[in-house]
């Protein structure tokens, strides 16, 4: 079998997600922000709320990978296990001394539980009372709660770290501190677990390789035709964009990248955050958004043509890529009070599991009836919890296999 999606919203059949686990513990008042949190959760509800997220996927025939048993079985693979290791236990993580000692105990571990301590952190204590280290100045200045191996809180929002861009993946390199250590992981998994690795397909970006280029997955939109969206944006730089692009123009698989420049700040910190597509030529977006400058990229010769638009032709610009007159955009009718709320509840944060088909958070009420009103069929889990890192049914899933588009 082989991995495509070529769409937003063509049949979804699979999908990575992160079950909330152990790691969830690990926020506190104080670290939430660092860890890009803006409340503590409650696990347990917030696996029930995931749970819901998942089956009503597979209520719906998708296939759900779940990727800490992806993460755990890629462990099981020698090459896999050192590639992790070496880059997570090492002299620049940790300090030589405590480096050499953990990279030992974490050698000896069963793949499953090693998994579980790569995603959940670890605390100085934690890792002092399986390996004693006397001599790391790392450890003897942490205190015994402190985490020396940082939880990867982030996990939970799979569509950021690795996207699937027609037939290829983006391992993506990532902006924020708290992230970098997920592209380890995922680079792993497409390399070496065995569902990846006994299948062909390009890779767009090699993750930890792409440095300062970043791209986040939020940002890129698969939006049909030969064209993809990427949000240049708080997380998404230029370079990144522009990299991606002539990856993808190289394979002659896509046609254009359209760049929407966005504003850079924490509510709107990837493009689905404010606009997403949930049928046919049409989008949810959030009214304050506006209308924003464009570019398009295309292949011309061995470089490319770049062309900027003004904010006023965005929607035509995305139109013309799809080949239609124009786009539907579907915007709830509500004050920029209700709007700003909603959309900081991650309201236009839908994810397609089939043209007109979304899933969607519960508690955006307007937006949900507002969709429902214009014929989309909305499918809404709670997220309450979930919600608390914010990101939504969108950010939560990462497709690896779409069906094409029926053609109308
Ligand atoms: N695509 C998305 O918008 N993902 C949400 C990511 C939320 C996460 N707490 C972050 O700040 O990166």
């Amino acid at each position: 079998m082989s991995f495509s999606v070529d769409s937003e919203i063509g049949r979804l059949r699979q999908v990575i997600l992160h079950r909330p686990g152990r790691e969830m513990l690990r926020l506190t008042p104080q670290n939430k922000d660092s860890l890009l949190f803006d409340d503590v959760l409650w696990l347990e509800r917030a696996q029930q709320e995931h749970d819901q997220l998942a089956r009503t996927l597979t209520d719906r025939g998708v296939e759900v990978l779940y990727l800490g048993d992806l993460l755990a079985q890629t462990l099981e693979v020698a090459e896999a296990r050192d590639f992790v290791l070496a880059n997570t236990f090492n002299e620049n993580t940790c300090g030589p001394r405590a480096a050499e000692a953990l990279h030992g105990l974490m050698q000896g571990l069963p793949a499953a539980e090693l998994a579980e301590i790569l995603v959940a952190g670890a605390t100085r204590r934690e890792l002092q009372e399986r390996v004693p280290v006397a001599d790391s100045l790392v450890l003897s200045l942490l205190e015994d709660d402190d985490l020396l191996l940082a939880p990867l809180t982030n996990h939970l929002f799979t569509r950021d770290t690795s996207c699937w861009v027609y037939g290829g993946v983006s391992i993506n390199s990532m902006t924020k501190q708290a992230r970098r250590r997920e592209t380890v992981n995922y680079q792993a998994i497409y390399r070496w677990h065995p569902f990846f690795a006994d299948q062909e397909f390009p890779v767009w970006s090699e993750g930890l390789a792409a440095g300062p280029a970043t791209v986040e997955g939020g940002d890129v939109e698969v939006i049909g035709n030969g064209a993809v969206l990427v949000g240049v944006s708080e997380r998404t730089c230029p370079q990144g964009v522009e990299r991606l692009a002539s990856r993808l123009f190289t394979s002659g698989e896509v046609s254009q990248v359209i760049a929407v420049e966005m504003s850079r700040n924490r509510a709107q910190m990837h493009l689905d955050t404010v606009m997403t597509m949930v049928d046919v030529g049409t989008f949810v977006k959030y009214a304050d958004l506006g209308m924003l400058p464009t570019v398009t990229l295309r292949p011309d010769g061995a470089g490319m043509s770049v062309t900027r638009h003004a904010p006023e032709d965005m929607h035509r610009v995305i139109a013309q890529a799809l080949g239609l007159d124009d786009l539907k955009v579907l915007t709830t009718p509500q004050d920029s009070l209700a709007a700003a709320r909603e959309q900081w509840d991650d309201g236009c944060n839908t994810l397609a599991v089939s043209p007109g088909v979304v899933v969607t958070y519960e508690r955006n009420v307007a937006t949900n009836d507002y969709l429902a009103s214009n014929g989309i069929e909305v499918l809404p889990v709670p997220g309450s919890e979930l919600g608390r890192g914010r990101g939504g049914p969108h950010c939560m899933s990462c497709p690896v296999l779409r069906d094409p588009v029926p053609a109308l």
